[in-house]
């Protein structure tokens, strides 16, 4: 069954909130303003802008946001002629009154994301966020950790409090495409016509366009992406590049590939600090099922602390540590740091 009667399936674009963790969470009203004006006219049908870590995480912990991201959603939902504006929220570091300001900002779809085992944190969030007039989307995220027969019902959980799209979210870039093609099945199977499945990528084993299509073919109707890729980790699926694959394959996208290879290049590229690189951190987080979201954290203290990048990840890998535990970091770098004294 298709997305709607013109598109197969919906891409939302997410390097104005995932992209926020590459810029460590520096965008200006400007950069949203081009960015969207941009997207937009390629036809990308949802453009995503929150801080990084969604609603609230503008802090000492997550980084603080260069400009208040109600302002930047603002900004976004008077530049889009026909996409409509997401924000992203986590329970506990946004809270209620914030999906309120945000829809009065002029957001459409509220995405509400919770470690992929613990989606009954989110059932007020979505039961308000409906009765509000909101669109929903729900977020499993690390869903590499845990199988597939658990997700679903963490997916069904989160269908029942009124999550009307649940994503299977690869957040450390750690799936290969068996792995995303039996968590969609096991999503689409458990919640039929109760709720859509998605599929967020990251490109950390260089493998989010081939990850994507494999959702695709398991039943995802909807995929996230961001245009040059601009996201944490080695960034996300490359919405220019997955759309010129899905026009390749007869799936409909209703974004237009010439347009959008011209926004990457021209507008988002000059809004980036540099590309987001599959460099040997990038590709540790893949390989050892490390949150994207730790990348720039553990550039820092590795700096802070006289350690490496490297050693914070594995060790961040060998703890299972979710997001949320980004203060953990530090207590890994500071063990590492004695064990050189
Ligand atoms: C808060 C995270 O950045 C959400 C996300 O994009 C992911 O888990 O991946
Ligand atoms: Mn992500």
């Amino acid at each position: 069954m298709p997305y709607s009667d013109t598109l197969d399936i919906r891409i939302t674009d997410s390097s104005l909130r995932d992209g926020s963790h590459a810029k460590r969470h520096q965008f200006t009203a400007g950069d949203v303003r081009s960015v969207v004006a941009a997207l937009d006219d390629a036809g990308v049908p949802v453009i995503e802008v929150t801080h990084g870590d969604g609603l609230g995480g503008s802090s000492f912990t997550y980084g603080f946001s260069r400009t208040p991201e109600q302002e930047l959603i603002q900004v976004a939902a008077e530049t889009a002629r026909q996409a409509r504006i997401a924000f992203l929220m986590l329970p506990g570091l946004g809270v209620k009154d914030d999906i309120l300001a945000a829809r009065d900002s002029g957001a459409a779809i509220c995405r509400i994301a919770t470690h992929c085992t613990e989606a009954d944190i989110a059932v007020q969030h979505f039961g308000l966020a409906r009765e509000r007039g909101l669109e929903t989307v729900g977020f499993l995220m690390m869903a590499h950790s845990t199988s597939p027969e658990n997700l679903a019902r963490q997916a069904r959980i989160m269908a029942d409090a009124g999550c009307q799209c649940v994503y299977v979210v690869d957040s450390a870039g750690a799936m290969v495409m068996d792995d995303v093609t039996d968590r969609v099945q096991a999503l689409v199977a458990e919640l039929g016509a109760d709720a859509q499945v998605g599929f967020h990528g990251h490109e950390n084993l260089a493998l989010g366009t081939g990850n994507s299509v494999a959702a695709v073919k398991a039943g995802a109707l909807q995929i996230d992406g961001s245009t040059r890729r601009l996201g944490a980790g080695a960034g996300n699926t490359a919405v220019e590049a997955f759309v010129a694959v899905c026009a390749k394959m007869g799936i409909r996208t209703g974004i237009d590939v010439l347009k959008i290879i011209d926004a990457a290049e021209d507008v988002v590229r000059p809004v980036m600090d540099e590309e987001c690189r599959l460099d040997r951190l990038a590709l540790l987080m893949g390989h050892a099922g490390v949150y994207s979201s730790f990348l720039k954290h553990a550039y820092r203290l590795a700096e802070r602390y006289g350690v490496t990048g490297a050693e914070i990840l594995l060790k961040a890998g060998e703890r299972r540590l979710v997001g949320g535990q980004e203060d953990q970091l530090i207590d890994i770098a500071l063990e590492l740091a004695a064990t050189r004294d």
